[in-house]
Order: structure tokens, then sequence, then C-alpha cells
């Protein structure tokens, strides 16, 4: 741990958090147990097992359900080592413990790891107040963003307020079966101000098949991994049409464009370079080939729009969440509010066609006459 963390550690006030600077050892929760959640479980057990500064148990709260055997997939991940819903076949190594109990997971953590699809955090977050050390460092991986009365919250500006503390986020080009079967992926960590707290998600995230990035810009990294999840859901249509890759790398062209331009319509701060990091046109194309928005898109057009998201999304995904829908409603609201739809052509007919105003087929005319940005 960097200096700045310890002197952190040692002026916690609540819930434990009174350790001597002197041979203190960080202990991490991971909050949320999905298909990545389970993947983050496995990265950072493998380092804490594996770094001093570190005890080795990592708990992992679970949003507890029953099994189709009657066994509850907590007690089934402990048993198996495997989250077997969410990431079958795949060890998370043993220093993983599952936890139903919130307030239990997150008990003496001092590096809280928020990794649930983004429509629980609201609930997540209310019941953990007053619940986490205040010396705690959080860092998210959610891919989304909250849309209150006020305007847009990042999920990580929503956990700091809620929870009192900092959070810094993790975003990048990372299907989760890939990295759990251990391909190289590269990921970007984005932080505030304070460099040796991202050292040490770095440090804790890092691990022979994955290389960690740090970058000084939450707001732009954040909302990469937020956005491109409109675009894969662009791309689905795109596929579920049949039109062929040329229309999808247009279809991503915009779709970084129109990206580009929201986050700094949201924050003049963020960076032009973060958007070739791993967070930003990796995750894109990663996503647009292989994810899960984009399958369920596709399978939408293919349906003619006739099938609901949500009835698609259940029949493929058994249980995982698309984040892509929400999003593009609440970026939406968020153009709407301030009468911008007509600058960003792509998200509004992709919002259009997913809530069934248009048909899928308008992704088609939106390719075929937009260039609205000056080049
Ligand atoms: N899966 C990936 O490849 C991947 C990669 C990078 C980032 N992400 C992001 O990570 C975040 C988490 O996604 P995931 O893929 O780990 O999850 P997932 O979609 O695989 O699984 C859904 C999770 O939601 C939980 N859940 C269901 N109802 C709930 C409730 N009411 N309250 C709380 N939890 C509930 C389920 O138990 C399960 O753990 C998302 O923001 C996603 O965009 C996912
Ligand atoms: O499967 P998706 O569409 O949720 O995308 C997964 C990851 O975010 C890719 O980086």
């Amino acid at each position: 741990m960097g200096d700045t963390a310890t002197t952190h550690h040692t002026k916690s006030a609540n819930n434990g958090a009174n350790d001597n600077q002197i041979g203190f050892k960080s202990r991490v929760s991971v909050i949320g147990s999905g298909s990545w959640g389970s993947v983050a479980a496995k990265l950072v057990a493998f380092n804490t097992l594996n770094l001093s500064s570190f005890h080795d148990e990592v708990k992992m709260w679970v949003f507890e359900e029953t099994l189709q055997s009657g066994e509850k997939l907590t007690d089934a991940i402990n048993r198996t080592n495997e989250n077997v819903k969410y990431l079958p076949g795949i060890k998370l190594g043993k220093n993983v413990i599952a936890d139903p109990d919130l307030d239990n997971a997150v008990e003496d953590a001092n590096m809280l790891v928020f990794v649930t699809p983004h429509q629980f955090i609201d609930n997540i977050c209310k019941s953990l107040v007053g619940k986490v050390r205040s010396d705690a460092e959080a860092i998210s991986l959610i891919k989304g963003m909250e849309v209150k009365i006020e305007g847009p919250c990042l999920i990580s500006t929503y956990i700091s307020e809620q929870l009192g503390i900092n959070c810094s986020v993790l975003m990048g080009a990372n299907l989760a079966n890939e990295i759990a079967e251990e391909k190289f992926s590269e990921a970007t960590v984005g932080y505030r101000n304070n460099r040796e707290i991202a050292e040490q998600w770095v440090q804790l995230f890092t691990t022979p098949y994955f290389m960690v990035t740090p970058v000084q810009d939450v707001e732009g990294v954040e909302l990469c991994g937020t956005l491109k999840n409109v675009v894969a859901i662009a791309a689905g249509f795109v596929d579920g049409l049949d039109m062929g890759n040329n229309t999808k790398a247009a279809i991503i062209r915009f779709g970084l464009r129109e990206m580009r331009e929201f986050c700094k319509l949201l924050f003049s701060s963020v960076k032009d370079d973060t958007f070739f990091e791993s967070c930003g046109v990796a995750d894109v194309i990663t996503t647009c080939f292989g994810g899960r928005n984009r399958k369920v898109a596709e399978a939408f057009a293919r349906n003619g729009g006739k099938r609901s998201f949500d009835e698609l999304e259940a029949e493929m995904l058994q249980g995982q969440k698309l984040q892509g829908v929400t999003t593009v409603r609440e970026v939406y609201e968020v153009l709407r509010h301030r009468g911008l739809l007509e600058l960003f052509p792509l998200f509004a007919t992709v919002h259009e066609i997913c809530s069934g105003c248009l048909p899928p087929s308008a992704i088609v005319i939106y390719s075929e006459k937009k260039n609205i940005f000056p080049v």
C-alpha cells in the first residue's frame, strides 16, 4: 500500500478501521457475482493470495437465489468454488468466499469492488449507508449511469456520494468469458487525483493475462464504458438486418463520435486520449462483435422488433442483464431535456427502435444520412 493509503487507514473512525500502520493488510470485498463479478473476484483473489499487503480471503456478495436443484447459489459457489449459474466451469480460487449477507460481505473491507448491473446499485448503496469503513476505497466496474431529476450521475459519483468514500473505475474491452479463460485482455483504471490509489487498484487487478493501465480521467473512462453499450445495440441491429461489415464499421465510427460529444457535453475535462485506451475504441469493438447487447439486439432485429428486449434477454441470457437498453433510455432523457436530440441521431434512433417507436430498419436510414458533427 502506498503512503497516501496508509495514512488513510490510520485516520479511519468506524467499523474497526483502527488498524496500525505497520503490518496493515488490505481486505477486499467484491459486491456482485454475475459473470463479470465472478471474473473480477477471480482476478483479485489471485493477487490477494500472492501479495503480502492483502488478506488472502476475498468475500463476494451474492444476490441470493435458489437453483433448479434446490440448492442456494451461495452454497453451490462455496461447495464447488465455481459460480455454477453465471460463470460455470471456472474455478474462482479457494480464497473467494461467497456471502449472501451484504453487511457481512463488506464488514472490515477497506477495498470495495462494485460490479453489479447498474439498475441495482441504488438499492445496494442505500442498504450500505453507514456500513462501510470510513477509510474504504471503492472501484466501480459497472457500465451504466443513474439519471436523477437534477441530471445524469455517474455510478462512481453515486457510490461516492451515498457512502462518503472515494470511488475509481475500471473499464475496458473485457468480455467476461474470455478473461475467465485467461485469454489476454487490457483494462483501464480511471482515477480522480490520487495516483497511489490508482496504482493499488492496478496492482490488485493485474495478472499475466490482464494488463491494467491507469488514466487520470474518471469521467471519460466511465462514460466510455457506459456509452459503448448503446453503440453495441446499433451494431446488433445491423447484424440482424444482415447489412455487413462496412455498415457496422460506419456505425462504430458514428457511435464513437457521439460518445465523445456526449462525454464532453457532460464533462469538458474528458480527454481525447481516453478514447484510445482499452475503455474507449477497444471496448466498442469487442462489444460490437462479441457482447450480449449486440447479441440480443441482433435477435430483436431478426424478429422485426416484435419480441421485446425484456423477453429476449430472459430467454437468451438466463439471468444475465443487458445494460444498453436502460442506458440509451437514460441518455435519451438527458438529450431530450437539453433539446439536443438532433445532434445525437445514432443514440436517439437506437432508443426509438428499442422502445418500439421505429422499426429496426430505421438504423439503415440513420446510417445513410448522418454526418452531424464537423470532422
Ligand atoms: N459480463 C461481462 O462481460 C462484463 C464485462 C465488463 C463489464 N461488465 C459490467 O459489469 C456489471 C455487472 O455485470 P455482470 O456481467 O457481472 O452481471 P450478469 O449480467 O452476468 O448477471 C446479473 C447479476 O445481477 C444479479 N441480480 C439480479 N437481480 C438482482 C437484484 N435485484 N439486486 C442485485 N443483483 C441482482 C444476479 O444475481 C447476477 O449476479 C454490468 O454493469 C456490466 O455492464 C460486464
Ligand atoms: O456483453 P456486454 O454487451 O454486456 O459487454 C460486455 C463488456 O462490457 C465488454 O467489455
